[in-house]
């Protein structure tokens, strides 16, 4: 059946703030570091009414902007029910439990440390065949789609490879309902829900063909580079996927993850730098520990954000430990995996975000980087004048000469 064959849809209201209309509604644009303890899993909840916005930027309506939301729920979306996004493509983190994924070009089955994505306007429904899930999104308004980062000189494979992104197969259910137990569609309209009933099920697709479908992607298939020699390189290289600005350069979002992996630079200070940047970082973390942060601060399932322009790099703690080690080969985050959707937005924060989720640290920046010590102890002499300095790495030393 034709999907336009639907009632009209009507607005349904929005419980406590989860889903403000980013128009309307102004976010918070703040400096501040921020942080987030972990977010509840509500289990009263399905996947559609457990969406909450934190933060965002710009305007679904202009198709300029982006979208970060906490979601969790513990019941399945109704069997007759099923739900699509006209804001903007979606690109899911679980974090915890399991999804069975209906769409109406197939099923995807998503477990942590695989990601979702689900273009603009695809339907879909989910259910949890493990009980409760949770996570995080990142939806991009900006027409365009995530794409494979450029690769520049690294060439032509490494980070994330398209081999490795998984299509589902078409799948249909053929059923005209009955009027007393109608199908439900809820839309995400410009911020709001609407639903609207129909006797055909949403996920009669008999075959398709094209290139607009959901996807799912394994983390564990990134090939992860890095520095081989010193310094410590930006995590751009960890780009999975990006969603490009019409600025050459800069994107609306990178979806980048930090994960285990081999450090062995040289006379390097190894955790991140001190930092400010154009770009704002919302960082998340679906399992284990974070390297620039003392275990017990950035939490699974809790949150970070580091707006335009704002400092932050490895807290107190992390400084201290890094500055005192032996530089051999480590490995890094055996077991774990954070990750950040990185935008040129500035990115606000929501009422719920700020306030009505309750899990903002109020001590974050006391807690990290005040505690810091000065550590520049010049040695006496004359600074400021031209002297020899010592051979730079890769120069034959004078014992080989
Ligand atoms: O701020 C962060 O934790 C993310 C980050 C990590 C890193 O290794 C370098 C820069 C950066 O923004
Ligand atoms: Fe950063």
């Amino acid at each position: 059946m034709p999907s336009a064959a639907h009632s009209s849809f009507t607005r349904i209201p929005d419980i406590q703030g989860a889903l403000p209309n980013p128009r309307q509604s102004s976010f918070h644009q703040i400096p501040n570091q921020l942080r987030w303890d972990p977010f509840d899993i509500d289990k009263s909840v399905d996947f559609v009414r457990g969406l909450h916005m934190i933060a965002g930027a710009g305007d679904a309506s202009t198709k300029n902007g982006l979208g970060i939301y906490a979601f969790a729920a513990g019941k399945d979306m109704d069997e007759r029910a099923a739900f699509y996004n006209a804001d903007g493509d979606f690109l899911i983190v679980l974090q915890h439990g399991e999804m069975d994924v209906e769409t109406e070009l197939g099923r995807l089955y998503v477990r942590p440390l695989e990601i979702l994505i689900i273009p603009r306007g695809i339907r879909f429904r989910i259910a949890l065949p493990a009980g409760p899930v949770r996570g995080y999104i990142l939806e991009t308004f900006t027409a365009g789609h995530f794409e494979l980062p450029e690769l520049g000189p690294i060439g032509s494979n490494c980070l994330a490879n398209a081999r490795d992104f998984q299509a589902p197969v078409a799948s249909f259910t053929d059923d005209a309902g009955s009027v007393s137990k109608p199908y439900t569609i809820t839309a995400k309209f410009d911020g709001n829900l609407f639903s609207a009933t129909q006797q055909h099920s949403p996920f009669d697709v008999v075959a398709w063909h094209g290139n607009y479908y959901p996807m799912k992607y394994d983390l564990g298939r990134f090939n992860t580079i890095g520095s081989i020699s010193y310094d410590h390189p930006d995590p751009s290289i960890f780009t999975v996927l990006t969603v490009h600005s019409a600025i050459h350069g800069t994107s609306v979002a990178d979806f980048v993850i930090f994960p285990p992996r081999w450090l062995v630079g040289e006379d390097t200070f190894r955790p991140p730098w001190y930092h400010r940047n154009t770009m704002s970082e919302f960082m998340g973390l679906i399992t284990g520990d974070y390297d620039a942060k003392t275990a017990g601060g950035f939490r699974p399932a809790g949150a970070s954000l580091h707006n335009v322009m704002s400092a932050h790099g490895p807290d107190a703690g992390t400084h201290t430990k890094a500055s005192n080690t032996a530089l051999g080969p480590e490995k890094i985050g055996t077991g774990s995996m954070a990750f950040m959707f990185e935008s040129m937005f500035m990115v606000g924060v929501t009422e719920w975000g700020l306030k009505t989720c309750e899990k903002i640290q109020e001590d974050y920046n006391q807690e990290s980087w005040i505690p810091l010590k000065r550590n520049f102890r010049p040695p006496p002499g004359r600074w400021g004048t031209a002297r020899p300095g010592p051979y730079t790495r890769g120069r034959p030393s004078s014992s080989s000469k």
